[in-house]
Parts: structure tokens; sequence; C-alpha cells
């Protein structure tokens, strides 16, 4: 097909080059070209075609999402992949924007196998798990008890003389529930989203397993049931973090895949008058639509380049707790939970701002903009609830402040509560993106200080912990999401830095991109800045007025900025956010392809008919 001359039009602009931006985005050219490849190998591949999914009833969806599951995974066999980023382009462009029945097969069985088992045990599961050859799945949430873990009901004794652990569900608050990929036993019913994961119920009653099933890299039960602690008891934990420090990147590419769609189609729609006479302008010619959407545009970009950031100082924990040294486990807890929590909180309420921009057609499953949201959703609760999570990160804090107070040496990525933010550092009328870093920490020591401050007072009052965090649980968790902030903002400034240095062109607009994010997190919590006497009213309006100049600088950039994300039409599967922009005629097409049109309207005819003869 022809395409769009709009979008035609927006591709002749543009300061930069798109393809060295994917590359960037990708972590290096070939990596963007072996992406290519390996989505052909899908997309060519006949196995990996079948109805449109957005057409089928549940029982439909699961059946036809395990068809291609396997085939995902022997098609990643065939081509030998184990890298973790070339297996996901070879599930996404089969997966059609739903999560895979066998996802929590890898990310929730293998990965705590491979993280907590021991030598002896690995041989017996992880590789058979990996292998396909035994299934399984993270029974932990019961039905009564998710965030609380210390809660949980389900009993394991320990039989000394069969060396067995019995296992039951004493009570129905402790039968298993929500287990991810629970094939055999039970599905929980229909969900908001998650259609393609059969999450399941579990009831226990005196299951016998051996003594050395209990996984023992760390901590063991010994022949006559003494239990060896771990060297450090938080390792426990360990199997919640991996897809924790996973998810800030899921965020990013969720976010990316909405904001792909908007934009596009934004420059597609026409609407409305500004000038009698002159045509209908591009919607994304209104400042509103830019404001709904070039801060998501940031957003994405802060939120893609963060999260890979968290990947790869996750993975050298890791590879420390392997060695035995744990001396940088909290920190990856604590930057895993809060940027899962705050990524995953906004990414879900930015794809709702992509679909509403959409106007009507964005709650059509055409735009598949629903369909990314209510899979997308599942992140702010499953894998650890939102606020939980931030709980985790402000209990850090606290500490920190502690730490400070003690003269202890704090860990990096909060290293900047112990800076001196003086006068002459405050603002000046400029909004590059380092003053905007600044103000962004500044914030966020003030708020730890603050907050800090109530909970201690209410901690010599009562004299309890637990109390004094629960009287103040609403501003701990401020707190927790003003430095993880810090966190991305510092993250993306850093990045962008570099680019600049390698790529002045693509550098420069990311440093645009850069300072929106600034400034809308800045703009957000105005109040404070006038509060903490940061910023005076006069800076505040300057800032506003330097963000809608930064729309116009980001106006001619942003269909190629999207493009960049690369998203292949199959990938993305949106008819408003198709490449070439021929949104209308396949509307109507795929429209009349529903199978909602094929069938024989019996039913409709039989109760109009009766609604006709009836005397109201
Ligand atoms: C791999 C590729 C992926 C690809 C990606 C695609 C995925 C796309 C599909 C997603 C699919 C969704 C899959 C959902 C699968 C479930 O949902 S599985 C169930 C997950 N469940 C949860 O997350 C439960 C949340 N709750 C919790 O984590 C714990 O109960 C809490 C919050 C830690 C509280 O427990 P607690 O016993 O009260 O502990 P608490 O006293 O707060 O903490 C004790 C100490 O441990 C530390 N600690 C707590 N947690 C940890 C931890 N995790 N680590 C280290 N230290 C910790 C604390 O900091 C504290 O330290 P100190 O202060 O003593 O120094
Ligand atoms: C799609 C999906 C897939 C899942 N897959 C799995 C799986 O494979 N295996 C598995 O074991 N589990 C799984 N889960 C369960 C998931 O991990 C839990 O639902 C999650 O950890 C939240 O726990 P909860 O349901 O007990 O929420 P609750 O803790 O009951 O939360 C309810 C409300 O109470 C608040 N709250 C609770 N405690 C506190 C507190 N201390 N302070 C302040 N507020 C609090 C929360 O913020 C929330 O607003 C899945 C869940 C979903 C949605």
């Amino acid at each position: 097909m022809p395409m769009n001359p709009d979008l035609e039009k927006e591709r002749q602009g543009g300061t930069f080059d798109v393809e060295q931006l994917t590359h960037i985005l990708d972590g290096g050219r070939d990596k963007t070209l072996k992406r290519h490849f390996l989505e052909q190998e899908v997309l060519k591949d006949p196995v990996f075609r079948g109805p449109d999914t957005r057409f089928l009833s549940r029982e439909e969806l699961f059946g036809e999402l395990l068809r291609k599951h396997v085939a995902v995974i022997k098609k990643t066999q065939e081509l030998s992949i184990d890298d973790i980023n070339e297996a996901s382009t070879i599930y996404s462009a089969a997966m059609n924007n739903n999560v895979g029945p066998l996802t929590l097969h890898s990310v929730a069985f293998v990965a705590p196998l491979d993280l907590m088992a021991d030598d002896e045990q690995k041989k017996k599961w992880l590789i058979p798990a990996k292998k396909y050859e035994i299934i399984g799945c993270y029974a932990q949430t019961e039905l009564g008890h998710g965030s609380f873990i210390r809660g949980l009901e389900t009993r394991a004794d320990y039989d000394v003389n069969t060396q067995q652990f019995v296992l039951n569900t004493p009570t129905e608050t402790a039968i298993k529930w929500w287990v991810g990929g629970c094939v055999a036993v039970g599905d929980i019913g229909p969900k908001f989203g998650f259609g393609g994961v059969d999450n399941g119920y579990l009831c226990l009653n005196n299951v016998r397993i051996p003594r050395d099933n209990l996984l023992a890299k760390t901590g063991k039960v010994l022949e006559d049931g003494t239990y060896v602690k771990p060297e450090n008891p938080k390792v426990v934990y360990g199997s919640m973090l991996g897809i924790r420090a996973a998810l800030p990147k899921v965020g990013a590419y969720n976010l990316s895949k909405a904001v792909t769609i908007a934009i596009r189609y934004s420059c597609v729609r026409h609407q409305s008058e500004i000038k009698p006479g002159c045509g209908e302008p591009q919607v994304l010619d209104y400042q509103t639509q830019q404001h709904k959407l070039f801060p998501l545009l940031a957003t994405a970009y802060a939120f893609h380049t963060v999260g890979v950031w968290m990947l790869d100082f996750h993975s050298t924990v890791m590879n420390e707790i392997n060695e035995g040294h744990y001396h940088r486990l909290a920190e990856d807890h604590v930057l895993a939970a809060g940027l899962k929590a705050v990524i995953n909180w906004k990414t879900h309420e930015g794809i709702e701002i992509c679909r509403f921009s959409c106007g009507g057609h964005g709650y059509s499953l055409a735009s598949s903009l629903p369909v990314i949201y209510v899979n997308h959703v599942a992140n702010s609760t499953a894998e650890g609830e939102t606020v939980i999570l931030l709980l985790q990160t402000a209990v850090y804090l606290m500490k920190c402040v502690i730490d400070l107070e003690q003269g202890t040496p704090l860990d990096p990525s909060v290293a900047y509560l112990d800076q001196s933010f003086s006068k002459s550092e405050q603002w000046c009328s400029d909004v590059d993106m380092h003053s905007l870093l600044k103000a962004i920490q500044f914030r966020s020591k003030k708020f730890t200080e603050y907050v800090s401050s109530f909970v201690k007072k209410e901690l010599m009052a009562t004299g309890n912990q637990q109390l004094a965090f629960n009287k103040h649980k609403v501003i701990l968790v401020e707190c927790a999401k003003a430095h993880t902030e810090a966190v991305i903002m510092n993250a993306f400034v850093t990045k962008v830095d570099e680019i600049l240095q390698s790529n002045p062109s693509v550098g420069k607009v990311l440093s645009l991109l850069c300072q929106i994010y600034g400034v809308t997190e800045i703009l957000a919590h105005s109040g404070d800045y006038i509060q903490y006497e940061y910023l005076r009213k006069i800076d505040l309006d300057n800032i506003q007025d330097q963000l809608f100049k930064l729309y116009t600088y980001i106006r001619p950039e942003a269909v190629l900025l999207v493009d960049a994300f690369d998203f292949h039409d199959e990938v993305l599967k949106s008819i408003l956010g198709r490449y070439d922009g021929q949104v209308y005629e396949n509307m109507f097409k795929w429209a009349k392809a529903s199978p909602f049109n094929k069938q024989d309207q019996g039913t409709f005819r039989k109760y109009i008919q009766q609604l006709k003869q009836a005397k109201l």
C-alpha cells in the first residue's frame, strides 16, 4: 500500500538519523540486525500464522497462544538462542501483545531454580526444566495472602522417619491462588486481562515430597530436621527479584508501543478547524494533544534507559551473589522494587492516555491499545503490589537518614542524599537537564528528611516502628516515588550525556526529551518546590513556558522518534499505528472480517420479533 501522505511528510523532516537511534536503543547495530533476522524467522514461518487473537474467546485464545508458545520454544531451540533479549524478540513477534501460557515457567520457575538450587538439584530439575521436559510454576500466593508472605498458611511438616515434607492446605484461605501456568489443577476463572495464562488454584492434602526437594543452595534442612539458615537470610526472597528487575524494561516496551500507535495516528487523524477554510489540522498539531503525548514519548525513552540500566545492575549483583558477596543485595532489591512500582504504574496510566488520545477508535481492539492495557496493568499488582514495593524503598530511605547521621557511607544510587543543595546552585532561568536533575534530587532529599522527622517523632511516642510507619504510609510512599524519579532522571541524563559525545544529532533530540521528562516531573510537584523555597512562582511560569517551547521543537521529530522504536507492524498489531498510516481502509477491512458479521443473526431476529409483537 502507498504511504499515507501525512506520515510521508513527517518522515521527510527531522534532524537525526532514525536508524542510528534504533541501534542505540538496541545496544548496537549488530543487535538490531539480529532482531530483524529473528523477527523475520517468525513472520515468514506459516506455523506462526493463525486467527486474529482479538476475535477469540478465552478458551480459543488460550489454545491458540499455547500452540504458538510451543512453536516459539521450538524456534528458539532450532536457532540455538540462549540470550534473553533474543528469545524475547521471537516471543514478542509471535504473541500479538499477549502473555504466553508458558511464560511463568521460564520467568518464575526456571529463574528461581537457577538462583536457589544446589548443583545436584540443578542437574535434576534445572536442566530438564530448561528443555521443557518438566513444566513448573510458582505457587506462593494464597487466597488469603499475597503481599504479606509471613502470613502464608500452607503447612510443610517435616517427617523425620521418612525424611519427607508433608504439605497441607489447612484452611480455605490457604488455597494456593493466582498460580500462573498451573495447568492441570484448576483455573481461577476469567480475569481483566492475562487470558493467555491459566492462573490456577491448588489445594494440598497430605502431599509428600522428599527432604532434598527443598532448594538448598543457601539454606537447608538436615536429616534430623535441623534448619541451616542461609548466609544471608534475605536471599530467600531472591526468587522475587529477577522478574521485578526485568519489569521496568517491560514497562518501557509497552509504553513505547502505545506511544507509537498514538503519535502515528495523531498525524493521520485530521479534525476540526483552526483557521476557517484552511482545512482540518492533524490532531497532533493541537497543543493539548502534544501535552498528552510528548511527555509520554519522553517517558518511554526515560524508562527504556533506566530499564536497561536496572537489568545490567541486577545481573552484576547476581554474579556477585554467586561468588558469595551479598553487599549490594539490599540496593538491588530497593531499586528493583521502586522502579518496578513507579514505571509500571506510570505505564498503565500512560497507555490509557494514549488510548484516549485516539478518540473513539482507541476504544476499538483494532487499535490494540485495550489489549496492551489489560495485559500490562497486571504488572502493577503481580510480583509485588505497587504500594508494598514502594514501602520497601521508603524503609530503606529512612535507614539512609540514620546512616547519614552516623557518618556511614551511602550506596551509590542514594549518594545524592548526602549532597548539599546550596542557594547558589538553585534554579536559574534555563531548563537544562542537569539543573532539572538537581531539582528532582533536591526534592527527594527534602522529602526524605521531612518524612524521616515525622517517623522519628512517632517512634519516640509509640516505641513501635511498625506503628510509626503505618501512621505515615502515604508520605512514605510519596518519598519512595520522589527518590525513584531521581534514579530515573539520573540514568536518563547520564545516558544522554554519553550519546551527546558519540552522536551529537541524536543526543540533541534526546536531550529535548530528557528536558520534557524533567520539566513534567517538576511541574507535577510544583507545590513542593514552592514550599521548600527551591523555586519561585516566576521560575515555575518560566518552566511552564519552556515546556510549550520544547513541544514545538519535538513536534517535527515526533514520528521519527517513534519510528526509532522500530516495531514491525506484525509486532505492534495495531491498525491505528500502522507504519504506512493507511488506517481507514484497513479499519473497514478488519471490521468486515469480524466473525460477528458472519454469524447467523437468528437470535437478534427472534428477540426483536418478540419485542415488536409485545404489547408494551
Ligand atoms: C527473567 C526475565 C523476566 C521477563 C519479564 C517478563 C514478565 C512478564 C510476565 C510477568 C508475569 C507476572 C508473574 C507474577 C508472579 C507473582 O506474582 S509471584 C508472587 C510475588 N509475590 C510478591 O511479590 C509478594 C510481595 N511481598 C513481599 O515481597 C514481601 O512480603 C515483603 C514486601 C518483602 C515483606 O515481607 P516481610 O517478611 O514483612 O519482610 P520485611 O520485614 O519487609 O523485610 C525483611 C528484609 O528483607 C529485605 N527484602 C525484602 N524483600 C527482598 C527481596 N526480594 N530481595 C532482597 N531483600 C529483600 C528487606 O529490605 C528487609 O531488609 P532489612 O530491613 O532487614 O535489612
Ligand atoms: C496476573 C497475575 C498473575 C499472578 N501470578 C502469580 C503467580 O504465578 N504466583 C503467585 O504466587 N502469585 C501470583 N500472583 C499474585 C500476586 O503476586 C499478588 O496478587 C500480589 O503480590 C498482591 O498481593 P495480594 O493480592 O495479597 O494483595 P493485597 O496485599 O491484599 O492488596 C490489597 C490492597 O491492600 C494494600 N495493602 C496490603 N498490605 C499493605 C500494607 N502492609 N500497607 C499498606 N497497604 C497494604 C495494597 O496496597 C492493596 O491496595 C499473580 C497476580 C496477578 C494479578
